[in-house]
């Protein structure tokens, strides 16, 4: 443990380490050594040898008051430690995940990594500052007095040495059992962590469609299961400790046995037979502790190799030989995307000319926010390649490719910061006038005059303080002002309002023209306008061309026209389905 501490902390702090175990291993051998100078004391008092007693008892203050100041100087060492691995662990995870695909994200990794950065962080933190001080100590300590033992009567210490195997067997045998059952209860703690991510984020659009207790049930299976594999991790572990404690009661009485009978039968002086049942006994609380803190030791273990887990999980790749791009078409050359089970892309391949606007179409789960995400390189493909203005995206360095692009997605995330912050993330560096036009034409200046402090208002985590259609026109505005070549638009207006919509539809087609736009929506307008339909269906593309020709060709897509315009029939019969009521007045 202490080998995988000192590989996760950096140089500097690696030092701070060593020193804290070597003052913890000090302190536990003069501890070890005030318990043995308890004997000679004892023996010369009961021997009625008084003045005789005053060296030892000397000596014994000299190592109990070395104890006190290298255990005082252990903690503080250990504490520190504790903190410098929390704080290097949390820049090293911040630093990977920030380097991760976008793809990685999913709510069970977000539940994941909430269980790394909170409750794993604490456990790992507890190790140098808490726990290995009294498990050092635990078996440094018996040690020490175990030698002193051979010193004093070797009859004794073989007696105590005898049993140090089945200690030391019996505490591996523990560690080896939780560390196994904790590593299933962890699983299970993360996967309900993850469910109660999923269930916040879902609970809308369950309780929309009355059916609330759908994510209600996932959830509590998955809290049943956390139970059920706490508990499991309970029962194993337990005898694991009972049979440590039994262990250690059993080289206790071992120890009381020949010392009564080796003083009964006057082979050894009282005071000595004494002073080892002393020692013998002191020693064992110790060890029992000891015994569970060894439970927590190895767990802060498993906690380091889930940390160790994220920390090498494979960043999207820097480019070997940075490409620039040179140009808004978007290429797309046999593209295979694989989810687990899932192909959501088989073999896919079209061009977006640039200028152009091209509409993904298709039914739910065929492969559109995929084509989306591979463009914006959340994912690299796992086969085939997506090229933009010629170059292969896997060389684009990333800050390029971001200049190029403005993504508009359905869920929209906004950082904890102003309305203002919000929408000049787009182009940091553009002046107040842009932002400000950029913010009218997506209708956002509308919510800053209705905020407390306008364009300053902050919007909350997430953007929490403001409804799914007002954080979609500030995610528009955002992409207004970044004024980039390339546009990817996922349901870019589903959260807004009619009123909103048509105004918010306007600027995007205003914005977006000329520009080279990719757009998934499954508004008729929206698609018809397009130059270029991809139909999609089960990752392939089935059906390519204009509205009027593939409308014409009778194929799939024709069916989905018919579908949607069937839809927008049934709203409107449905409004005016009771041509008995009377009329709105
Ligand atoms: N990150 C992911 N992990 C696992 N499976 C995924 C992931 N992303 C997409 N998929 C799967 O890939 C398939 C295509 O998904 P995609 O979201 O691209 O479809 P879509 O056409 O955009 O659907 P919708 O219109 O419902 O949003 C689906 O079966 C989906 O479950």
């Amino acid at each position: 443990m202490i080998r995988r501490l000192l590989a996760a902390l950096p140089r500097a702090d690696r030092r701070r380490l060593r020193v804290g175990v070597a003052l913890t291993v000090i302190s536990a051998l003069a501890q070890g050594a005030a318990y043995a100078l308890a004997v000679p004391v004892l023996r010369e008092l009961l021997a009625g040898r008084p003045a005789a007693a005053w060296a030892p008892l000397g000596w014994l203050a000299g190592a109990a008051a070395a104890y006190a100041l290298a255990h005082v100087a252990a903690t503080v060492y250990g504490r520190r430690t504790g903190y410098a691995l929390a704080r290097t662990l949390l820049h090293r995870m911040g630093n990977q995940v920030s380097g991760l695909p976008l793809g990685w994200f999913t709510p069970r990794r977000s539940g994941e990594l909430a269980q790394l950065a909170t409750r794993d962080i604490m456990t790992i933190m507890s190790a140098p500052g808490h726990l290995l001080g009294p498990v050092l100590t635990a078996f440094v300590t018996p040690a020490a007095v175990a030698v002193v033992l051979c010193l004093l009567d070797w009859r004794l210490g073989v007696a105590a040495v005898a049993v140090a195997p089945v200690i030391v067997a019996s505490y591996w045998w523990t560690g080896a059992v939780v560390r196994r059952t904790e590593r299933a209860a962890a699983a299970a703690a993360a996967e309900s962590a993850a469910r109660v991510v999923e269930f916040a984020t879902v609970l809308p659009a369950l309780r929309a469609a009355g059916r609330s207790d759908d994510g209600l049930a996932s959830l509590e299976v998955a809290l049943s299961e956390q139970r059920a594999a706490g508990r499991a991790m309970a029962r194993r572990a337990l005898p694991a400790v009972a049979g440590f404690a039994v262990a250690v009661q059993a080289a206790l009485t071992a120890v009381l046995v020949v010392a009564t009978v080796l003083g009964l039968g006057g082979r050894l002086d009282a005071g000595t037979a004494l002073a080892a049942l002393v020692l013998a006994a002191r020693c064992t609380e110790p060890m029992l502790v000891a015994a569970q803190l060894g439970a927590a030791v190895r767990m802060a273990g498993n906690a380091l190799d889930r940390v160790a887990a994220l920390l090498a999980t494979p960043a999207l790749p820097a480019p070997r030989r940075p490409q620039r791009i040179h140009g808004d078409d978007i290429v797309f050359t046999d593209v295979r995307m694989i989810f687990g089970e899932t192909r959501a892309l088989d073999g896919v391949s079209f061009t977006i000319p640039a200028g152009g606007r091209t509409a993904l179409v298709g039914p739910s789960g065929a492969g559109k926010s995929t084509v989306a995400a591979l463009i914006a390189r959340f994912h690299d493909p796992d086969a085939g390649t997506v090229r933009i203005g010629g170059a292969d995206l896997r060389e684009v360095p990333t800050p390029e490719l971001m200049a190029r692009l403005s993504l508009v997605f359905q869920d929209v995330y906004l950082f904890e910061g102003t309305l203002w912050d919000n929408i000049a993330v787009g182009r940091p560096d553009a002046e107040a006038p842009a932002v400000r036009a950029a913010a009218a034409d997506a209708r956002v200046d509308e919510i800053a005059r209705r905020l407390p402090q306008g364009f300053d208002t902050p919007v909350g985590p997430g953007g929490a303080l403001l409804s799914g259609g007002e954080r979609q026109r500030v995610s528009l505005a955002r992409a207004l002002l970044a004024d980039s070549p390339i546009v990817v638009l996922d349901e870019a207006t589903a959260a807004l309002d009619a009123e909103n919509e048509a105004a918010v539809t306007a600027a995007v087609e205003r914005f977006t023209a000329g520009r080279t736009v990719v757009v998934i929506a499954h508004r008729l307008e929206t698609i018809r306008n397009a130059d270029q339909i991809l139909f999609l269906d089960a990752g392939r593309i089935v059906e390519r061309g204009a509205h009027d020709a593939l409308l014409a060709a009778g194929g799939r897509y024709a069916g989905f026209c018919a579908q949607l315009a069937e839809a927008a029939g049934w709203q409107l019969r449905a409004v005016t389905a009771d041509p008995a009521a009377p009329a709105p007045q």
